[in-house]
């Protein structure tokens, strides 16, 4: 054995020894902890007299019952905290650092040596033997070559001369190797045998292996705005991820995780990141996908993917109209809307109680109008809601004496006098009684009407809505700027209106529709989120992103997207940087490239990039594979028997292989054939399910963000792939590969494979 493996392996055995005497006296704290709290608890009503008879009994009563509460929560506390630290160190223990480095502040300071793991880690004595690889120093481990260099601290820049940089293969207690990095950052090697794992149905960590770029986009706290750019397997994802686990560690005491929150395409894809801030160690952030965001604000509305709508039909007048939806300027315009109903045009529903008008429309439009025109939306919506209580209130109080009032009165169980008169309280007269209870049951009613009346029932938010997009149907100039017509905007209106008839929406409606409503009621967004996270920028319009700005106004945004991958925009996406800017104008912003691809084999990424028509700027790692294959049948029949045989052969060998399709029909359609041919797999159909280790058929927008080891791209035929804008949608197929790619195609391939040269691929014609 090497000398150096040989004392690194006696520093590691005596770390982990280290380890265990802690986890003794964590695990005996913890039994300390438990067995003190089961004692206040039994001894909690033996410590104190229960006497109530007298006041200042009562107050020692409660005051030594708050006691004993604290004593009790104390002990709680310290089984929790010895709990965690136990699960820390447990979690920690087979492999409780993974990297080191020496370095030297100055000459008189000497040569200092730490080691890095995923958690830091201080022994018996408190001295320090492990550091969390989020700590400032630990910066240099990703981020320095060999020589002078700097790291931040909360007290401002240090600077060291680094004289060693050492990564470690370590498991179960043993060191199986280790590399001594001098000018790359950290070592391919590492990098090399992390990139070829297969493939897992939750997303990994990637601590042991951050590169220099994506460690700046983890450590980052200047900025408001972090735009991460970066192509198809590029780590964006990874980076944002272990940037929250940085966080949370950074600020911790001062940032919740519940305060982190991160919008992803779908569920599938919630689910496939789920894992991994736990790994670390941390909470998980708050995770939604758009829809389910908006979808909390419209209950009893189901918001229903794009594509299942008219808007995705993509024919052309749909494909205008999401334009305009999705632009920067829809959103302005609907502020000016709503400026111009601060005098006039407000859409009101009557206070109805029991079939009859107690305020009516007019009434309270006459209260919303009254205020001078300096008053905002939202102050004119208070003042009205003030004045429309009143009014119900005196408006009931008339009706004491009316039939429905008397015949509840009549007609009350005993149950229900005791409900509402419990202290049994005797009347001098009968009327005085009636009152009593007349009272009691209008002061209920108006209750019932005050809440709804405080949560704005009388705006009519969709007629209000509706009418926003008459407005804009009147206004041709607008409507030019997206070369639509009044009829064609007619058309999508018609189509909006069916929609709505169903209690549905696309989430191109179910935004502007929030933002009308926070208008309205000077509803200034969620204030508590102090991080969000969007993956996959790409497919959000201008609209989305100015909304979502909107709607967390305290919060700093990191943006991560690959221009190369939109799937649902149509404008071209290399402006949607330039709108973001403007967004975002005014505010501290940073735009990071993520070049290197390290989801796929060289081979795969050099072919997948030629799909693109724009694409020098992609760099592929170097990780050898085989080349991807190309197949062209004759019919799909042949398309299905090439599936099955790659499939039989590829379980063999232990991979999660994935059959892509264009669409969900296509995909339900093979399932159905690999079915009859009992081939086991799982037809991914929607979102809400989750992924499994075996072969999956799953259509190409639900295979956003994901990765397997193996992927068959189906039906790439020049019937099928033909449109320039599928360009992308195709790229997203095929860059789910890590290891494997086989490309089918009906008689002749894609004309979007045409720039990819021969030389990259095997062709087979079947
Ligand atoms: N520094 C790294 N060390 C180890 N693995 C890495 C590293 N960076 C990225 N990877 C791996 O590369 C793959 C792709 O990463 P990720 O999904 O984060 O990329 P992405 O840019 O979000 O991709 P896409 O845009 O295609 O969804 C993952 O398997 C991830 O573990």
């Amino acid at each position: 054995m090497d000398q150096i493996l040989n004392d690194e392996q006696k520093y590691l055995t005596f770390v982990i020894s280290e380890i265990e005497k802690k986890v003794k006296i964590f695990k005996q704290k913890e039994a300390q902890a438990r067995s003190d709290g089961k004692k206040v608890m039994d001894t909690f009503f033996d410590d104190f007299s229960v006497n109530m008879s007298d006041y200042s009994e009562q107050l020692e009563t409660s005051a030594s019952i708050h006691q004993q509460q604290q004593i009790l929560l104390e002990k709680n506390n310290a089984y929790e905290r010895s709990a965690r630290e136990l699960a820390t160190l447990n979690r920690v223990k087979g492999r409780p650092f993974f990297g080191r480095i020496d370095f030297e502040e100055t000459a008189k300071t000497g040569r200092e040596k730490i080691y890095i793991g995923m958690s830091s880690f201080v022994d018996t004595k408190n001295k320090y033997l492990i550091y969390d690889w989020r700590a400032p120093v630990s910066s240099i481990y990703y981020d320095g070559r060999l020589g002078e260099v700097s790291y931040d601290t909360p007290d401002g820049k240090q600077v060291v001369d680094l004289k060693l940089k050492r990564q470690f293969l370590i498991s179960d207690g043993q060191v199986h190797s280790y590399f001594d990095t001098k000018n790359e950052t950290i070592g391919d090697q590492m990098l090399l045998e992390a990139l070829q794992e297969k493939s897992s149905t939750q997303m990994k960590t990637i601590v042991t292996t951050i590169q220099r770029e994506q460690n700046a986009i983890i450590r980052d706290t200047k900025t408001d705005l972090l735009f991460v750019q970066g192509s198809a397997g590029s780590g964006k994802t990874s980076a944002v991820m272990q940037r929250m686990a940085f966080l949370l560690y950074r600020y911790r005491g001062n940032l919740n995780s519940t305060e982190i929150l991160m919008f992803s395409p779908n569920q599938l894809f919630n689910d496939y990141i789920a894992n991994v801030l736990p790994e670390m160690g941390e909470n998980n952030m708050v995770r939604f996908t758009l829809e389910t965001f908006v979808g909390r604000r419209i209950p009893g509305f189901e918001i229903i993917n794009v594509l299942d709508s008219w808007e995705g039909q993509f024919n052309e007048v749909s494909r205008k109209v999401v334009h305009l939806l999705g632009s920067d300027d829809f959103y302005t315009a609907m502020e000016t809307y709503a400026e111009k109903l601060n005098r006039a045009g407000v859409k009101l529903r009557p206070i109805v109680f029991r079939g009859q008008e107690l305020v009516s429309t007019e009434k309270i439009s006459q209260i919303f109008y009254q205020f001078n025109q300096n008053y905002k939306l939202l102050n004119r919506l208070d003042e009205t809601k003030k004045r429309v209580l009143n009014l119900v209130k005196s408006n009931l109080g008339r009706q004491k004496r009316s039939d429905w009032v008397s015949n509840i009165v009549e007609s009350m169980s005993e149950e229900q006098i005791r409900e509402l008169n419990p202290r049994n309280r005797e009347f001098a007269s009968s009327k005085d009684e009636y009152n009593f209870y007349a009272n009691k049951i209008i002061d209920h009613e108006y209750k019932i009407l005050a809440r709804k009346i405080v949560h704005n029932y009388f705006l009519n938010i969709m007629a209000q809505y509706r009418d926003f997009l008459l407005y804009l149907g009147q206004n041709k100039e607008f409507l030019a700027q997206f070369n639509l017509s009044k009829s064609e905007w007619k058309e999508y209106l018609l189509q909006v209106g069916e929609l709505l008839s169903h209690k549905q929406m696309t989430i191109n409606e179910a935004l502007p529709f929030v933002q009308l409503f926070d208008l309205l009621t000077g509803r200034h967004g969620e204030r508590d989120i102090r991080y969000v996270f969007i993956d996959e920028i790409q497919d959000y319009t201008p609209y989305q992103i100015r909304y979502l700005k909107h709607a967390f106004p305290r919060a700093r945004f990191t943006l991560l997207g690959d221009l190369n991958q939109e799937i649902f925009s149509f404008d071209e996406g290399k402006y949607l940087i330039d709108e973001v800017k403007q967004i975002f104008k005014n505010q501290e912003t940073k735009v990071v490239y993520l070049p290197t691809s390290y989801r796929s084999t060289k081979q795969i990424t050099n072919f997948t990039k030629e799909i693109l028509s724009d694409s020098e700027h992609i760099k592929a790692f170097d990780r050898n594979g085989l080349k991807p294959r190309v197949f062209i049948g004759q019919n799909h029949k042949q398309l299905d028997q090439k599936v099955v045989e790659i499939l039989q052969n590829e379980h063999q060998q232990d991979f999660t292989t994935a059959v892509i399709t264009k669409t969900p029909e296509a995909a339900e359609k093979l399932a159905a054939t690999l079915t009859d041919l009992e081939i086991d797999h799982l037809l991914i159909k929607s979102a809400r399910q989750h992924l499994a280790k075996k072969v999956m058929i799953i259509p190409a927008y639900l295979a956003k963000g994901l990765e397997f080891d193996a992927v068959i791209a189906y039906d790439v035929s020049k019937d099928n792939f033909t449109e320039q804008y599928e360009r992308k949608l195709l790229y997203t197929v095929c860059s789910r590969a890590m290891h494997e790619l086989s490309v089918l195609a009906v008689k002749e391939m894609s004309p979007l494979l045409e720039k990819v040269p021969e030389s990259l691929y095997e062709l087979e014609k079947l």
